[in-house]
């Protein structure tokens, strides 16, 4: 029998364990503490593609950009998120093979560049809300706002950052390598900080558009278009809570789509951090279901997922 196939979709922000401690080699240890537990799922009898986002680090390209920018040209924001995939898809690539090795297993890991159609005229692009880059205080964030013309906003209680255009991913360009690289029995890294944007014209020629796509929707796609089992999304919570951060928090273990509409529309998740990650695994299990596939989601933390598996812990999210 096939082995059932799960998307995994690491936040970028996942990768940065505290502000203070964001370099590369810190980044680098949270990458291999998440590829002990993508390995366990391995060795659980799942076939793995993994999605990351890039949130934090393609805002560190564009502000090193900033900082040199009397020195060297400056890095396009498309081209900064193809920069992003190497880097990240560099670190986890090397702690998968790395954690292969330790359990000697033989499976190659693989990075793909990917590409992500969207559309040159979604609306998304007139109202750049996706935040990337560091949390700042009010006033550095605005002082560049005046100066850099960057575009603002506060995130999820935690400080002020930069904003960019976050357009609805439409297609994935390479999607027909990264199927034939699973079937190949490869582990598979694409679709990394959703995929460079890019848009399509006339003569089907592609061109890069200045914008960072969500992850969790890119993964969302992916996942219905490769007909995955699972998409898994890595979290800081072992599972979702409604009344979060109340006396009346209630974490919960199994969400319906009806229970999570609801719970979305009464505003219940985090516009910011939880919703999101809801709203693109009903996407996936709503599409998937057109396609005739069964599917689910699961949230829950790095640490927790094999519990999560068996049902010991975890938000599961089914039709
Ligand atoms: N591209 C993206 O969604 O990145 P984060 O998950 O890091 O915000």
């Amino acid at each position: 029998m096939n082995k059932p196939l799960a998307i995994v979709a690491v936040g970028g922000n996942a990768l940065i364990v505290n502000e203070e401690k964001n370099s590369i080699p810190d980044q680098y240890q949270a990458v291999e503490q998440s590829a002990q537990h993508i390995v366990d799922m391995i060795e659980g009898g799942w076939n793995i593609v993994l999605t990351h986002g890039n949130g934090p680090q393609v805002g560190f390209i564009l502000r090193r950009s900033e900082l040199a920018a009397s020195e060297v040209a400056s890095v396009p924001l498309d081209y900064a998120v193809g920069d992003t995939q190497g880097a990240i898809g560099y670190m986890f690539q090397k702690a998968l093979h790395n954690q292969l090795a330790l359990r000697d297993i033989k499976k190659p890991v693989v990075t793909i560049v990917t590409q992500t159609l969207v559309s040159a005229s979604d609306p998304a692009f007139n109202t750049p809300n996706k935040p990337v880059g560091a949390f700042l205080d009010y006033a550095t964030a605005q002082q560049r706002q005046q100066t850099l013309g960057w575009t603002i906003a506060e995130d999820s209680g935690r400080g002020w950052r930069r904003t960019v255009a976050s357009p609805t991913p439409l297609e994935i360009i390479e999607i027909a390598t990264i199927q034939n690289l699973l079937t190949q029995g490869c582990i598979v890294i694409a679709c990394g900080g959703g995929g460079i944007p890019v848009i399509r014209d006339a003569q089907r020629q592609l061109h890069g558009i200045e914008a960072v796509i969500d992850k969790d929707l890119a993964s969302a796609l992916l996942a219905e278009q490769l007909a995955a089992d699972l998409l898994l999304i890595p979290t800081g919570v072992d599972q979702v809570a409604i009344n979060f951060g109340t006396p009346e928090q209630r974490w919960l273990s199994e969400l319906s789509l009806e229970q999570a509409d609801l719970l979305i529309a009464q505003g219940q998740f985090g516009s910011g951090s939880m919703q999101p990650k809801v709203e693109a695994i009903a996407q996936f299990i709503r599409q998937s279901h057109q396609n005739g596939k069964t599917a689910s989601g699961l949230i829950t933390r790095p640490e927790s997922i094999k519990a999560a598996l068996s049902h010991q812990t975890g938000t599961w999210i089914t039709r």
